[in-house]
């Protein structure tokens, strides 16, 4: 017998067998079983027809057992990471689990498919349903917009992000960062500090100010507020069965206000700046003056409105998050601690890094490297299949919810060793070279990569620098911090530290 025949052999006597069981259990009313091998019955009979029609049979993706109505929503709700590291673990490199009936998500964790998806074959995978959600915030800003739409907006703020603009922010950091270290120097000792909040608050001052220069601080504080409630909405929403926004219950009706304070305080910057003509050399004037190389028109006030949103959201949570991270991962391992402090030491004697030390302060690049891997910011990413497609020899339907977990990419056994610890050794540039690349994907990749990864790991790198040679900072109980997967890898419970003065 040749091996199709044997293929079809079995497929076909598989099939039969399960048929005889259905009808068997379906007499004693037992619909669990049925439901769950009537599924696998067709799909032996398909791959018979398939082989008797010369096609290729189908592999059927593995898959958690599930409730035909409410699909494995629980498991996804209790706990998402420790879902995801289970279906990694049991079922391997592709699995799909069930949401409900016969809607699927699929998760794809290897780096050769995640290649694939985001780079080699880009064209067939859109915005997933994270990104939807996110539009009733975000409207068609970067992030958040596709194809025609999303290449001309790119391309009218791709300068604005060039190597060089960017520098011209370093001092901007350093100074930012400086002026919250006078004011922890002001407070009561023993200081003690809400980590993630001074973070969140340092990080909204710093792209607040690139976006729009100076005197917008106490708008940027608002936004940043309105921004929160939004975003807490919106995480809400993605794991709860809630009310449609249009229904004014309280949380729909505080999430529209939010909206409101963001738009008139975006518009009125936005407003102002128009008329006043003046040059800020700010991202803000960048996006002003950008015009589209054929038709030479500007961008529309909404355009700007969402653009402005956009960066204010994707550029300051996701840095927040790194350092508020770094500081707890550096109290738990003083040994990485005190080489970092060896390495400031030598390099800056106690001074205020600028951009041209950052090559010279290898180790605490690695630090940066090593807390993106353990917790991205970013820590999954939602797509949507075109057409239909094959992954890894299994076939993905057309309109298929795809996600991509770097949460579990960076743990994959096969690319890391001892994967949950904490080691920024993994960077050293030699360990890095033998990985594939998309092993380690923080920012994404392929044409939709992070616009602002180099603004984001100048930034973590310089308030590292300067923050570490003033304080350190232990916690205040011996808690093990658990990341909260909304729509950045937030701390569960917060953090707040002691704030110990090294100088
Ligand atoms: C540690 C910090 C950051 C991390 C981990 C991060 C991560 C990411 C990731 C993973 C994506 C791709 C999302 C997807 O394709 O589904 C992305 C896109 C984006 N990020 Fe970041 N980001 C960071 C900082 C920033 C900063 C500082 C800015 C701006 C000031 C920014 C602006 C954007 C924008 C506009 C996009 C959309 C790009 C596009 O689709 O063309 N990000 N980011």
């Amino acid at each position: 017998m040749s091996t199709k025949q044997e293929i079809a052999f079995t497929s076909t006597s598989r099939a039969i067998n399960r048929y005889a069981y259905v009808i068997a259990h379906k007499q004693l009313r037992d619909y669990n079983y049925v439901e769950k091998n009537i599924k696998k019955a067709r799909s032996s009979q398909e791959n018979f027809m398939a082989l008797a029609t010369g096609q290729v049979p189908k592999k059927v993706i593995p898959a958690p057992e599930s409730n035909f109505f409410v699909g494995n929503i629980f498991d996804l709700q209790r706990d998402p990471m420790n879902f995801y590291l289970y279906l990694h673990k049991t079922y391997g490199d592709i699995v799909r689990f069930r949401v409900f009936a016969n809607i699927y998500v699929y998760l794809i964790f290897h780096p050769d498919d995640i290649d694939y998806t985001l780079r080699r074959n880009h064209q067939n995978y859109h915005r997933g349903v994270a990104h939807r959600r996110l539009r009733s915030l975000l409207g068609d800003g970067l992030l958040t917009s596709e194809g025609k739409a999303w290449l001309h907006e790119r391309r009218l703020m791709q300068p604005a992000f060039h190597r060089q603009r960017i520098a011209s922010f370093a001092s901007l950091m350093t100074t930012l960062t400086e002026t919250m270290l006078e004011r922890w120097q002001t407070l009561q000792e023993p200081t003690i500090l809400d980590i993630p909040a001074e973070m969140m608050n340092l990080a909204l001052q710093i792209v607040g100010q690139a976006l729009f220069s100076t005197n917008t601080s106490q708008k940027v504080i608002t936004v940043g507020k309105a921004l929160t409630t939004a975003l807490e909405h919106i995480n809400h929403k993605f794991y709860h069965f809630t009310w449609p926004d249009f229904i004014p219950v309280v949380s729909n009706r505080r999430y529209k206000q939010a909206l409101h304070t963001l738009d008139s305080v975006v518009q009125t910057i936005i407003q102002e700046r128009r008329l006043s003509k003046e040059d800020h050399e700010d991202l803000l004037s960048i996006l002003l003056n950008a015009r589209d190389e054929t038709t030479g028109e500007g961008m529309s006030d909404q355009q700007l409105r969402d653009e402005v949103m956009t960066l204010i959201l994707a550029g300051h949570e996701t840095t927040a998050s790194t350092l508020a991270w770094a500081w707890y991962l550096l109290s738990q391992h003083p040994k990485i601690e005190s080489k970092l402090h060896a390495e400031l030491a030598s390099v800056l004697g106690g001074r205020t890094p600028t951009l041209d030390d950052l090559p010279q302060l290898p180790y605490s690049r690695m630090i940066i490297d090593e807390v993106l891997r353990l917790y991205p910011p970013s820590w999954g990413m939602s797509r949507r299949t075109h057409t239909d497609d094959e992954i890894r020899g299994y076939h993905i339907p057309a309109n298929s919810e795809i996600a991509i977990v770097q949460y579990v990419t960076h743990r994959h056994p096969d690319f890391w060793e001892r994967p949950e610890e904490f080691d920024p050794e993994r960077f050293a540039p030699a360990h890095s070279a033998q990985r594939p690349h998309f092993a380690y994907f923080p920012f994404g990749g392929g044409p939709r990569l992070c616009i602002g990864n180099n603004f984001a790991l100048m930034e973590a790198q310089l308030a590292l620098a300067t923050i570490a040679q003033r304080y350190r900072f232990l916690p205040l109980t011996e808690r093990v911090v658990k990341p909260e997967p909304l729509v950045t890898l937030r701390m569960q419970g917060g953090l707040r530290m002691l704030a110990l003065k090294r100088r």
